[in-house]
């Protein structure tokens, strides 16, 4: 492991450096976008350069896009991949069934794609991510640009109605811009404090006019990979927790790659 990591970089490093261990040779893979997912970027870089792994690698933002070209990933589209064998991506929050909110950074659109068009999908976070119930991280919800004051006001009518607390609705803002996706359409992050149901606030955000879709993932991901910053990870699956206390081997950087 680097040696001059901070505590979180270092607890980030150790999921992503578990992560990549489950890519193989010839994969089709998904690369997420975040903080978390730029360490496994590298991470999945290293292997393929010291392994001479032949991956075909497709990113769900332009910044991921970028990165891997720049390190030398395979990069290509979903409609050239087809269907992927695995996707690695961060998440803001997850809880004890492995439904994540995400979208902090913005690329929920694509990074819900590329989910769901594989045939498994991986997360790797750091601890305090893990939630008992989702809902203290802003849910993003992406909306088209035309009308969104009323989907606004739809989203509002609707999170007033049901079973979650509070309904604060912020518009993503990037200096006193809007923010934009890759697809060009704004954010709306909805402050709920608490997610009672997941599931019923997915489907009926979703049906709102201008919402394009919203940051819960629910039956979506597979493992949970847990890193803390003295290397040790944690390995959260729909059949029970694993623990692994050995510290992800490290050395794979060097200063140049950081
Ligand atoms: O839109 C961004 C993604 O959903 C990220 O995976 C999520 O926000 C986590 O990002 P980070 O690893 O930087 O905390």
């Amino acid at each position: 492991m680097p040696a001059d990591l901070s505590p979180i970089d270092r607890a980030k490093y150790a999921a992503s450096r578990r992560a990549v261990d489950f890519v193989e040779d010839g994969m089709r893979v998904g690369l997420g976008t975040g903080s978390t997912a730029a360490w496994m970027v590298r991470c999945l870089a290293e292997r393929v350069k010291a392994e001479g792994l032949k991956l075909q690698c497709v990113p769900t933002s332009t910044r991921t896009a970028e990165l891997g070209r720049e390190l030398g990933l395979n990069i290509v589209t979903l409609e050239e991949a087809g269907w992927l064998d695995l996707t690695i991506d961060g998440a803001d929050e997850f809880d004890p069934e492995l439904s994540l909110v995400k979208g902090g950074g913005g690329a929920l659109l694509q990074e819900k794609i590329v989910a769901t068009a594989s045939d498994r999908m991986i997360v790797i976070t750091d601890a305090a991510k893990e939630v008992k119930h989702l809902g203290a991280f802003p849910l993003p919800v992406e909306v088209i640009p035309f009308g969104w004051q009323a989907s606004r006001t739809l989203i509002a009518e609707l999170i007033g109605g049901s079973d979650v607390m509070g309904h604060e609705i912020t518009l993503r803002m990037n200096g006193d811009q809007p923010f934009r996706t890759d697809e060009n359409n704004f954010i709306l992050d909805l402050h709920l404090g608490r997610i009672g149901n997941p599931r019923e606030l997915s489907l009926l955000l979703n049906q709102i006019a201008g919402v394009v879709e919203n940051g819960l993932f629910l039956d979506i991901c597979d493992t949970v990979i847990v890193g803390y910053g003295d290397g040790r990870v944690e390995l959260h699956d729909m059949a029970g927790r694993e623990v692994g206390d050995e510290p992800v081997p490290g050395n794979v950087f060097t200063d140049g790659d950081l």
